[in-house]
């Protein structure tokens, strides 16, 4: 309620013998403390009110939370901020502190706040608008994250981030020192876009990319993205009652076809459901387990952790995740990409695409290959980018087509998870109702939709399309998630025509065989064949271009251009110098 005291609120609940701890001695090292530099436990054994304190039976973590702007500030004008929510944010952060976590809170709001500041009902149109109503609301934001905090002890100090931040290596570290400095010395760092300098171009866009990001920079072991729903479900619950909630997720590639997205997004804020899938698989991705949850329930997250994944547990090992507080889970990869790794395929620009070819993609995926690339795979080059750049990595390979036979189900079998994994494993998915009637019709309409290229949506929404049972299951075919594109604002993209490529490809067998000065016969030969190569390119239709990765280029891209589809020992040759034998190297396969 807007009305009501937050400090009153705060010395009612934390009045309580409720929480914790004394000094947090962990029994084990917690995965955040092994996958960072040394730190030290932070610094605030008591939470400020002198209540009881008993140590907590869950290991010490390090966890990011994150509050989209619906629940910083009311959805209608004049936007006065959401007092008792953000109370209970202060709380849960502080006794997650003296149960000795270190918290991250990601706070979105400025905008809301400097409309309230001024008087507006609206954030209208055009870039500086809105960056000066966020520079208006921002100090405002942080100085009522300040007086809340403040109720119980504890400090906090504001972190504006921009997309070029996170670009440069040096920044990127930079800012890791920063946050790992607050966290030792027991202050809960703030974070938000910095908008007003930030641009389109170099814009995260919305706090839960943002949110993601800083996970990954703190090496948290959780992310709570809190938002106005309890968890994602398979439609639209506000409109849809028979919308069944999607309690774990062990792959969101797959979860993205079958979940609705339609579920949130406000006239403030510019994230939903579909940002947060890209924050959760980016974060996943990172090793963080990542929880869609309710912003008024968020003493919630106590019963999450206690019973879900940490340090020294893997999910395999925890049970009941299905049951407790109703939020959805986003488990962590087993095999989280290294920090470097993870910078290089997210937190960089690609400057442009290098193209190879299935063998040279096996290639890289082996472990011996240290993750580079020889110029003999590559098929194609889009620039312009220079040596050190970051480029993406797309392979070319004959389409896959669903493994005959086609599988049918009768009506009277119900439809399993297992059935819509493309090799017979077990699905990501873990939702009770699978049994029902209308689950068979709806998943049989998610793998209908999973068979067109692009299509994600409400399940279920649409029931006159939904193939009836009998229809054939059509296989997903593999494709790398939107998160890419969407962190890749300046990236160019592929093209798609198979004219375009043909062109592209005859000009670049011109340049090469144009501009070959050497007399070497092998080098000649080499030339010949990698031109062949190009020109023996099959029928467009049956190929398809995937990106699978990020690396960086050691040379530029004209000339990878002339040595691709070349042996090594003849760069020197052609270019008249050797960086190194290979093209790309760190590769971050995704
Ligand atoms: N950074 C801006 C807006 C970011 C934003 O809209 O995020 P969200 O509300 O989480 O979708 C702000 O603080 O108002």
């Amino acid at each position: 309620m807007a009305s009501s005291n937050p400090s009153q609120h705060l010395q009612q609940d934390m009045g309580k013998p409720t929480v914790t701890i004394a000094t947090p001695t962990p029994t084990k090292t917690s995965r955040s403390q092994s996958r960072s530099r040394p730190n030290t436990r932070p610094s605030s054994p008591d939470n400020g009110n002198g209540s009881a304190i008993s140590k907590s039976k869950t290991p010490t973590m390090t966890i990011v939370i994150k509050l989209g702007t619906s629940s910083i500030v009311a959805a209608k004008p004049p936007y006065p901020p959401r007092l008792q929510l953000l109370s209970s944010v202060v709380e849960t952060v502080v006794k997650l502190r003296a149960q000795g976590h270190r918290v991250v809170l990601v706070s979105s709001g400025a905008i809301g706040v400097g409309l309230r500041h001024m008087g507006l009902k609206d954030r209208g149109k055009g870039l500086s608008r809105k960056q000066a109503l966020a520079a208006i609301g921002q100090g405002q934001l942080i100085a009522l994250w300040d007086n809340l905090f403040a109720q119980l002890d504890q400090p906090i100090a504001q972190i504006l981030l921009t997309r070029a931040d996170i670009s440069d290596r040096t920044r990127y570290l930079n800012a890791q020192n920063t946050f790992s400095e607050l966290l030792n010395m027991g202050v809960v760092p703030i974070v938000n876009e910095n908008d007003t300098v930030s641009v389109s171009e170099i814009k995260f866009g919305d706090n839960d990319t943002l949110s993601a990001i800083s996970s990954n920079i703190v090496h948290a072991d959780y992310l709570f993205l809190l938002t106005d729903v309890d968890c994602m479900y398979t439609d639209n619950p506000r409109v849809n009652p028979n919308a069944k909630a999607v309690r774990v997720v062990k792959d969101v590639t797959e979860i993205r076809k079958q979940v609705s997205t339609a579920t949130l997004g406000t006239s403030l804020g510019t994230g939903g459901m579909e940002t947060k899938l890209i924050a959760a698989e980016l974060a996943t991705a990172a090793g963080v387990t990542t929880v869609v949850m309710n912003s008024t329930k968020v003493e919630d997250i106590f019963g999450i952790i206690s019973s879900g994944p940490g340090p020294n547990r893997n999910a395999d090992a925890t049970e009941h995740l299905e049951t407790g507080p109703l939020c959805t889970r986003f488990l962590r990869h087993a095999k989280a990409l290294k920090d470097r790794k993870w910078w290089i395929a997210h937190g960089l620009h690609s400057a442009g695409t290098v193209v190879i070819d299935e063998g040279a993609y096996r290639a890289v995926g082996r472990r011996e290959s240290g993750g580079r690339l020889l110029p003999a795979g590559v098929v194609r080059v889009e620039g312009p980018f220079a040596s050190h750049q970051a480029v993406r990595i797309v392979v070319r390979r004959k389409k896959r087509f669903p493994p005959p036979p086609l599988l049918t189900y009768p009506e009277s079998e119900a439809v399993t998870p297992s059935r819509m994994s493309p090799d017979g494993g077990p699905s990501s998915m873990d939702m009770d109702y699978m049994a029902s009637p209308l689950a068979k019709t709806v998943i049989t309409a998610a793998a209908a939709s999973i068979g067109s290229v692009g299509s994600v949506g409400s399940v279920g929404s649409s029931p006159d399309s939904a193939p009836q049972p009998g229809t054939p299951l059509i296989y997903p075919t593999l494709s790398l998630s939107s998160s890419v594109a969407s962190l890749d604002p300046l990236s160019r993209t592929a093209p798609t025509s198979p004219a375009m490529r043909a062109v592209t490809d005859r000009l670049a067998v011109t340049s090469i065989t144009g501009e070959l000065q050497s007399n070497d016969a092998d080098v000649g030969a080499a030339v010949a064949s990698a031109a062949a190569a190009v020109n023996a390119t099959p029928v467009e239709d049956e190929w398809e271009e995937v990106e699978v990765g990020k690396g960086l280029a050691q040379y530029n891209s004209l000339e990878i251009e002339r040595i691709k589809g070349m042996k090594s020992r003849h760069i020197e040759q052609v270019l008249g110098y050797s960086e190194s034998e290979h093209v790309v190297d760190s590769i971050a396969l995704l």
